[in-house]
């Protein structure tokens, strides 16, 4: 999967993907990531990228042909076509179903806003999807790119190990991701389930399952509105509000 990442801050960007799994991803060629600087293209001695907002008000507004001119470098840049997603806080939330339906393309150009945002028309005549991390605003988009970049990178073919795989994370399925122990058994904290020592796989299965479908009911019960439940689910999940109910 190829991005490109439309950034006043190229070096951002790479510096996040540089580490861990998106790092990794990268090395294995599953990933390649690239920076394009709208600075690059903007015109003048001071290079102006942004300027005051039409009707007043606070902060700047990024101009419309820097950006554009980056963003057709990018789709320059390589003959696959690619969709471009702007991150802000207006877009539709990110979710781990959209980082998986973006994760199987094979190419997506990313643009970062800063400042007051972009001017309108460029989004108009340009960007073909906006995203959203949350509903919170961040001082530019750059870290939403990077979560973005991170979502996808990891759920490349071979990015993860066995022992990482992202068939068990929280929202695969729908539903959030069971606890989990690792050495010693006993600690001051605690000790680990039994269920988890018994080498019985059943078991243990049935119990991550029972506990992602309880975590979800207690703190994401929106989510399970929407996760397609099995009928063994439904008496997990009463057995696990059982312990409430006494
Ligand atoms: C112009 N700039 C404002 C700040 N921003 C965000 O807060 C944001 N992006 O994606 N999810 C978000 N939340 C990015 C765009």
């Amino acid at each position: 999967m190829r991005i490109d990442v439309i950034t006043l801050f190229p070096d951002f960007i790479a510096q996040c993907a540089a580490f861990g799994v998106t790092g990794r991803a990268g090395e294995r060629g599953l990933l390649s990531l690239h920076g394009w600087n709208p600075r690059d293209y903007a015109e003048g001695n001071y290079r102006r990228v942004d300027e005051r907002p039409f009707g007043g008000g606070p902060g700047m507004v990024m101009l419309i042909d820097p950006l554009r001119a980056a963003i057709e470098a990018a789709r320059a840049a390589d003959p696959v076509p690619a969709k471009v997603i702007y991150l802000t806080p207006q877009g539709a939330p990110l979710t781990q179903a959209k980082a998986r339906e973006l994760a199987a393309r094979e190419r997506v150009i990313l643009l970062c806003g800063r400042y007051e945002g972009i001017d309108e028309r460029l989004i108009e005549a340009e960007v073909d999807e906006e995203l959203s991390i949350g509903d919170y605003v961040l001082s530019g988009g750059e870290l939403a790119a990077a979560v973005v970049v991170d979502a996808v990178a990891r759920l490349q073919e071979g990015a993860l190990s066995d022992a990482e795989s992202a068939e068990q994370d929280s929202f695969e399925g729908g539903v959030l991701d069971c606890p989990h122990y690792t050495r010693p058994v006993e600690h001051e904290l605690g000790r680990v389930p039994d269920v988890l020592l018994s080498g019985n796989h059943a078991d243990i299965a049935r119990w991550r399952r029972k506990e992602s479908l309880g975590r979800t009911w207690q703190r994401r019960p929106d989510l399970l509105d929407e996760a397609a439940l099995t009928q063994a689910d439904h008496k997990l999940l009463d057995e696990y509000r059982a312990r409430f109910a006494e």
